[in-house]
């Protein structure tokens, strides 16, 4: 078999279509222009193009865009000052700082200084917590995207084997909830299971969110799974040149592909999905803060 190729660019890119047809219902009938805030502390390169390819996107689907850019030897006081001041702001329905932190800096302190209201992330104890009981509000971007990514490949996720590599706060406890919710039987793995290999090859569905260039090879995966593979890795390319890299997975993408139904690409699968949920969420808080439903398009 040769698996379909999940496209997360296109379909983010057509998600981002129903957002700014969100976008433009707001404004039109409630007078509301979403706003997203997002704060990066730092010059790390990969962060920055990271944050400008957001604030693009945010542009480009209508909605207001703020961009705070920080020193790195910003004194966290000065930080959760002005996560204070976002709270405060009304034309502010979303704010995501961005990870990783400095060192200096405890980046639990400045989560939990995020208004629930307004964590597009799903970063906060309250949001964690809602996710798990099943109340509205904002779903982490990556397991959000996952989950739109096999709805659309699968349907139906009911009574699915999932089986989730990596346990990490960001993607696989709330990837777990999300899967949980879809009726899955879900195994979350991870660096101390034993039988790595063997438990994956029980898997209708993987996800796969370690961060470890192409730890899961093509013989750990079910004929016909599904595979959705989070990590972005940047690994040596000298085929391309001295001092090169290129972007892998977690995954072996070509070895796998050989035995699964459908997999997801690096670049061009999960990754464009984060970027075009966190836009989904900021329409979720902007909705759930003025008091209306949020659209059932854009969330779990
Ligand atoms: N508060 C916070 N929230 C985040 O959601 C968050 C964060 N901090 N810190 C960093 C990570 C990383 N992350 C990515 C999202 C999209 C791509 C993405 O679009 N990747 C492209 C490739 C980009 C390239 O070529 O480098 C792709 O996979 O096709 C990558 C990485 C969100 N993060």
């Amino acid at each position: 078999m040769t698996a379909k190729i999940i496209d997360g660019k296109a379909f983010a890119e057509n998600l981002r279509g129903r957002i700014a047809g969100h976008v433009e219902r707001l404004k039109a009938e409630h007078g509301i222009t979403p706003g997203l805030a997002v704060v990066i502390v730092g010059e790390d390169p990969a962060s920055q193009v990271y944050v400008s390819s957001k604030a693009k996107q945010t542009a480009e689907v209508g909605m207001n865009s703020y961009k705070h850019e920080l020193p790195a030897d910003t004194p966290e006081a000065d930080l959760l000052a002005l996560v204070h001041q976002l709270n405060a702001d009304p034309a502010v329905h979303g704010i995501l700082v961005q990870m990783p932190v400095p060192r200096h800096i405890d980046a639990n302190k400045v989560i939990e200084a995020i208004d629930p209201a307004k964590d597009v992330d799903s970063f906060t104890p309250a949001n964690v917590g809602k996710v798990q009981i099943g109340l509205p509000g904002p779903v982490s971007c990556t397991p959000l995207g996952c989950l739109m990514l096999l709805r659309e490949e699968l349907g139906s996720l009911e009574g699915k084997n999932a089986v989730i590599v990596g346990r990490s706060n960001l993607v696989g406890k709330p990837m777990m909830q999300l899967l949980l919710r879809d009726n899955c039987t879900v195994t979350v793995a991870h660096s101390r299971t034993k039988d790595l290999p063997d438990v994956v090859r029980r898997a209708d569905i993987v996800v796969a969110a370690v961060g470890r260039p192409q730890m899961i090879k093509g013989d750990w995966i079910k004929p016909g799974a599904v595979v959705i593979d989070v990590g972005i890795n940047r690994i040596p390319a000298p085929e391309k040149g001295e001092g090169k890299t290129r972007l892998v997975g977690d995954v072996d993408t070509a070895a796998a592909a050989e035995v699964a139904a459908a997999i997801t690409p690096v670049p061009g699968g999960v990754g464009p999905m984060t970027i075009a949920c966190l836009l989904a969420n900021t329409i979720t808080t902007a909705s759930l803060i003025n008091g209306l439903t949020p659209p059932s398009d854009l969330t779990a």
